[in-house]
């Protein structure tokens, strides 16, 4: 790793715009991957870490630009390659550079309607993982040092939708120990990848056709879902926010993913440590930006001290499904009751369609500091049925205190169940030690705390 991250320093230092403090290193280490520590001196508030030009961040854009390199029919002013650039660009090119065909299929309209998501998969494993196997690898990608620091496929092993999707997980039967926060995100991430491997599929296809064509081995179109599974994840966990004026009616489309930026970890603190900055390039009017991130409140001033980045305010349920982790201790953990809850009222459809047709029917949780307001007012009509007064407290003309004592019973019930099943399910994990089971664990245990300390304030 040390030779690889010498390489993408000095790949990115091939622009004078790039700028790292000579204070601040990375290291590994197996809970975590790579990290950033300070290395010596300190950082004081506002002061910049890093800051990576528009030119080597991998997003809709550039990818559009190094397109339209290798294919004079997409050109869009200020984004796509200008004509004597193209010139410039070529004159560093083989003739024969597979790209011109790789690419050169595709017209505007079709580029131009991927999701960033789409078109990032798609370019990074043409680049990635075809454009090697073409003369034994002699053509190497422009972005070939930043893939070389990302994490391997077994780092992202214990991400749930690598279990339930990747043919050589060894983790599929946990899926069924997920909660019901982790399984609602997992079928939500299952149907983006569905969509989005429906989307690029036939494009990977015919690219590989014409591998085979010229007498080269092509991997079956099995394999080469695995590496889309791989590739979506190293987007999913490391991309960043970035407005993309070209994709402004889709949210999922703003992002940007930006080399040594990257190695950041998470904290669940989220106004003390680094911050990010974009600031719109003058010669690159139309790019995403220079991409800073800054020094936060809290300074650093120790030796060692591991220089984090908020994703967020994430759960551990968040965290497990969307980048295969999770904090021992996490601030923004919730439980999610909606199944234990409507199955209580399940039965009472005049109690349902009261519930529905006020817009509090379902999505019921708890967290640390309170049980939500519209989990209250089902169990309160469930225990009360009286509708009158629930209505009352729906208007604000009541409050929620009125009901408390007389749901205090149900709820202790009620939580004294769920904590007997986590309990449970934590003895169950015990036996499992690979990472992803204690993650699981660890899930569980956050929920435990939450529950303990509704009972110690209920009794
Ligand atoms: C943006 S990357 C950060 C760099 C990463 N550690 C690496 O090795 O390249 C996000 C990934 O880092 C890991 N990660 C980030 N914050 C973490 C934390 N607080 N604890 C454990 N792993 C963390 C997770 O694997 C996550 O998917």
């Amino acid at each position: 790793m040390e030779k690889r991250l010498e390489r993408l320093i000095d790949w990115l230092r091939s622009s004078d715009q790039f700028y790292l403090s000579g204070n601040v290193e990375v290291n590994e280490c197996e809970a975590s991957g790579r990290g950033v520590v300070l290395r010596c001196g300190v950082l004081n508030r506002n002061e910049t870490v890093v800051r990576v030009p528009n030119r080597y961040q991998l997003n809709f854009n550039t990818i559009l630009w190094n397109i339209s390199v290798f294919n004079p029919g997409i050109c869009i002013d200020g984004i796509t390659v200008s004509g004597p650039e193209r010139q410039l660009q070529r004159e560093q090119l083989a003739e024969n550079d597979p790209r011109f065909r790789l690419y050169g299929a595709f017209d505007q309209e079709t580029l131009l309607a991927f999701t960033s998501f789409q078109l990032v998969t798609f370019y990074i494993l043409v680049e990635r993982v075809l454009l090697p196997l073409w003369f034994g690898g002699s053509i190497e990608s422009f972005w070939q040092p930043f893939f070389d620091v990302w994490p391997s496929r077994e780092e992202l092993g214990s991400i749930p939708a690598i279990w339930s999707n990747s043919v050589s997980s060894g983790d599929r039967e946990l899926v069924e120990l997920l909660p019901l926060a982790s399984q609602k995100l997992l079928e939500k991430k299952n149907k983006l990848l569905r969509q989005d491997w429906e989307a690029i599929q036939p494009w990977l296809i015919s690219r590989c056709e014409l591998l085979r064509q010229d007498g080269h081995h092509c991997p079956s179109i099995e394999e080469i879902y695995e590496d889309f599974l791989h590739v979506y994840f190293i987007i999913n966990s490391r991309c960043l926010y970035a407005r993309v004026q070209l994709k402004r009616d889709d949210e999922e489309s703003q992002f940007t993913m930006v080399p040594f930026v990257d190695f950041l970890n998470h904290t669940d603190d989220v106004d003390q440590h680094c911050y990010p900055e974009i600031k719109r390039d003058r010669n690159d009017p139309l790019g995403i930006g220079i991409f800073s991130l800054k020094c936060g409140k809290r300074g650093y001033t120790k030796a060692g001290d591991e220089i984090l980045l908020n994703y967020g305010p994430h759960s551990n349920d968040f965290l497990l499904n969307e980048y295969g982790f999770v904090l021992q201790q996490n601030r923004w953990n919730f439980i999610d009751i909606s199944d234990e809850v409507t199955n209580l009222i399940d039965g009472d459809t005049v109690m349902t369609e009261f519930l529905k047709n006020h817009g509090y029917w379902d999505n019921y949780t708890i967290n640390y500091s309170e049980i939500s307001y519209r989990a209250l007012v089902a169990i309160s009509l469930l225990v009360t049925q009286d509708y009158r007064r629930i209505e009352k407290l729906l208007l604000g003309f009541i409050s929620e205190d009125y009901f408390l004592p007389k749901i205090s019973k149900k709820l202790h019930e009620l939580l004294g169940k769920l904590l007997q099943d986590y309990r449970d399910l934590l003895q169950s994990l015990k036996d499992q030690p690979a990472t992803s089971a204690r993650n699981l664990g660890t899930i569980y245990r956050g929920y435990i705390d939450i529950i303990e300390h509704h009972l110690d304030s209920l009794s």
